[in-house]
């Protein structure tokens, strides 16, 4: 495999852990790009990037004040869009700009984000997924051409979970043939939109839909909210941007505030409901919630998001710990390198194993979501709910756990992980929106659950089950496994305690309607139970997923291949088996000696996985233009790229401030 030769000489101890590696890396790189020709695909397309200006500051981005930073992140946006426009989409194919390639190389322009991310994120999927034929001939193609430039204005100021109370209307006009779009509240702003504030001339705006008198729920339009030629907004259109925030900080997040706003009827997005010229409401869609498309569209690609955010974190916190020596074990003897600590191993083995896990599970979520589509195509939506549910589950718990395993990735790098050049609080913050957006954590587990509460009841009642929650009706009435400590063994008590948690569950809610409590307050009442019930089915579907879509990934490997990823899906089983040793307690016959003889296998794993490990983060083939991290190069110039970013630091500009002079120096004298 064509490495891209470091320009600088390795650091030693670097080049010696490369040397220890005992699999072919590139066969690695190879399983999780998906197969060879995607890698040299990738490659080609990272190529591009990388030699058309990407990493094109001469002062770092966090160096720059606001108005800079989004002016810098607008002009990187374009030379990249025009790259996307014109030579990626070649490879990829038009139909595959959500490929994570295009998102992965567009890293290596922005370390934080690019103000028209949400455009090809969400405003074209919209398209695509809630226009009809005539209308998506109509805008996709100016959409895709970077014609017109979109957002996706569903969120409001007071209401961004719930959905349903969404309070910005479009009331239609037979006679005109127009929906009026009005912000009645203070409340009912639009709110948050990426894009939106500065960048956008389009959005797509969700509101409640009114015609001939009467509300029929919350629809989507899409809305020219600036004149194309001038930039300015449109007469009865109020946009800006909301302010900083904890990261997102070269995007430009809008506010949007309509006065009685009108357009064109063919505005209404009319896949799966039209209003007729005479006002007619007609519903087509066989499911009510089809105009949340885009939203199960891109939980499902945030699943393959986090395993690319945690690589990135380990690649950074691993070669660093490769290079990093700390604390004197033996007199006289060389400070350790910190990967050596079995602490320190435990931190971070866990996160490259976590990225294949999320890996392997978005590829085989992103075959069932389009197994879905396919039936949706035919009429058939029987499917959608479990998709609903699974997508719900996997996006919540793969953003919370990215997000906890960054931050360790952090702590393992110590202070210097706190610098921005490391790029490990870009990558945080980054990821902790995820937990939010498009969903949060705890809304989208209640849904998971509600989905579970019924496949519970049926499995009851005797019912076959679809496939994820097929383990029910195996499950349901066994009251305690018989702990059995083999990799088979974990998968199996998962689906027990998720089993034992959602049974927990209805009882509960029943127990609570027969003490006389209506259905909705025992539902409340038994919510905290219910997010853990939902949280042990994800666990037990990413347990199984991983390790049988490893073990098929992998048949036809070399054995020293086979051997590391087997590995990683055991450390990853191990790992969470102990993080849940309360849950196996209580729902399988697990001892104390079990569990202090699985405590012993993880460790010695731990020091198993130990000389493979730069290998493995190298296998991630994480470009430095990509990582823009100062620890985690590919040659490990830790040292010397710290002080070089250092010396980028504005206030490194001159040797003395003015503020001294106006200010201290007036203070050291008295005179202030
Ligand atoms: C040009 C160069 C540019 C450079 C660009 C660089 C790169 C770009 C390249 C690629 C881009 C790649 C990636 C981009 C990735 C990500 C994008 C990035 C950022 C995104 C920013 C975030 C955007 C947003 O946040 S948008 C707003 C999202 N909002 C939400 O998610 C709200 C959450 N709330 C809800 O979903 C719902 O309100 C609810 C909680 C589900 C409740 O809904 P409600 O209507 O009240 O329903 P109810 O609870 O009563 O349930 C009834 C019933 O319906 C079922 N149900 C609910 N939802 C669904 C659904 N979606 N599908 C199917 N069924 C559903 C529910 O289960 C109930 O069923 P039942 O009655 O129990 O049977
Ligand atoms: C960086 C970023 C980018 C965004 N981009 C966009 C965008 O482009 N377009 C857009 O439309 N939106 C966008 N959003 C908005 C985002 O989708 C919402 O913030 C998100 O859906 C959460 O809604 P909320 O803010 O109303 O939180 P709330 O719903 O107010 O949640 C607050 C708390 O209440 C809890 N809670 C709420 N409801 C329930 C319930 N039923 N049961 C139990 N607990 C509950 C939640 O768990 C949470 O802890 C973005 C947000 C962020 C942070």
């Amino acid at each position: 495999m064509k490495i891209n030769k470091p320009k600088h000489d390795v650091n030693p101890d670097l080049a010696k852990e490369r040397l220890k590696c005992n699999f072919n890396i590139e066969e690695v790189t190879n399983i999780i790009d998906g197969g060879k020709d995607k890698t040299v695909q990738r490659k080609k397309i990272e190529d591009i990037a990388l030699n058309n200006g990407a990493s094109l500051d001469e002062v770092p981005e966090e160096c720059l004040s606001i108005k800079e930073r989004y002016e810098n992140a607008v002009r990187k946006s374009c030379v990249y869009g025009n790259l996307v426009r014109n030579e990626m989409l070649e490879i990829t194919g038009i139909e595959n700009f959500e490929s994570p390639v295009l998102r992965r190389t567009a890293d290596a322009f922005f370390k934080d984000i690019s103000p028209f991310m949400l455009h090809l994120g969400m405003f074209v999927p919209t398209l695509i997924g809630q226009c009809t034929p005539e209308q998506t001939a109509e805008w996709l193609p100016k959409a895709l051409d970077m014609q017109i430039i979109g957002a996706y204005a569903q969120t409001e100021l007071g209401h961004g979970t719930f959905i349903r109370g969404l309070e910005t209307t479009a009331t239609y006009n037979p006679e005109k043939e127009e929906f009026v779009l009005h912000s009645p509240t203070i409340t009912s702003y639009k709110w948050w939109a990426g894009g939106l504030g500065k960048t956008a001339n389009h959005c797509v705006v969700m509101a409640q839909l009114y015609t001939q008198g009467k509300c029929h729920g919350t629809h989507l339009f899409i809305v020219k909210i600036r004149d194309l030629d001038t930039h300015m907004p449109l007469p009865g259109i109020t946009v800006g941007e909301i302010g900083p925030r904890m990261g997102f900080s070269s995007a430009d997040n809008g506010f949007l505030r309509f006065d009685h706003f009108r357009i064109p009827r063919e505005n209404m997005l009319m896949k799966h409901a039209k209003v007729e010229k005479d006002g007619v409401y007609v519903k087509s869609a066989k499911h009510g919630k089809l105009t949340y498309g885009t939203m199960v569209f891109i939980r499902v690609t945030l699943v393959s998001e986090m395993s690319f955010n945690i690589s990135k974190a380990a690649t950074i916190a691993i070669r660093y710990s490769a290079v990093r020596r700390q604390t004197e074990l033996r007199p006289n003897e060389p400070e350790p390198q910190i990967l050596d600590y079995p602490t320190q191993q435990h931190k971070l083995f866990i996160c490259i194993a976590t990225a294949h896990a999320f890996q392997l599970t978005s590829c085989w979520l992103w075959n069932t979501f389009q197994a879905v589509l396919a039936d949706m195509k035919k009429g058939n939506v029987d499917t959608l709910p479990e998709l609903h549910a699974l997508s719900s589950c996997l996006k919540a718990v793969s953003t919370s756990d990215a997000l906890s395993h960054i931050e360790q990735c952090r702590f393992a790098c110590g202070g210097h992980g706190y610098m921005l050049s490391s790029n490990l609080p870009f990558i945080y913050s980054f990821v902790a929106a995820t937990r939010t957006y498009e969903g949060d954590y705890t809304v989208l587990l209640l849904q998971t659950a509600r989905f579970l509460v019924k496949a519970s009841e049926q499995a009851e009642a005797g019912k076959k089950l679809t496939q994820t929650v097929s383990y029910l009706n195996r499950t349901a009435n066994a009251d305690r496994l018989n702990w059995d400590n083999t990799h088979e063994g974990i998968i199996k008590s998962f689906q027990v305690i998720a089993a034992g948690k959602i049974g927990q569950c209805v009882k509960s809610i029943r127990d609570r309607t027969a003490s006389g409590m209506d259905y909705e307050d025992a539902w409340l009442m038994t919510t905290v139970q219910l997010v853990g019930a939902a949280e042990a089915h994800c666990r037990a579907v990413l347990l199984n997923t991983y390790w049988s879509e490893m073990r098929k990934i992998t048949e036809a490997s070399s054995a020293d291949v086979k051997k590391v990823m087997h590995q990683l899906a055991v450390l990853y089983l191990m790992y969470w088996a102990l993080e849940k040793t309360g849950d196996l307690l209580k729902y399988s016959s697990v001892s104390k000696k079990d569990l202090d003889e699985l405590q012993r296998r993880y460790e010695e794993l731990l020091a198993e996985l130990r000389p493979n490990a730069v290998g493995l983060v190298d296998a991630f083939d994480l470009r430095d233009e990509i990582l823009h991290s100062s620890l985690g190069s590919y040659d490990g110039r830790v040292y010397e790229r710290l002080i070089e970013e250092a010396h980028k630091s504005p206030l490194n500009d001159e040797p003395v401030n003015q503020s001294f002079h106006k200010y201290t120096k007036p203070l050291m004298l008295g005179k202030l």
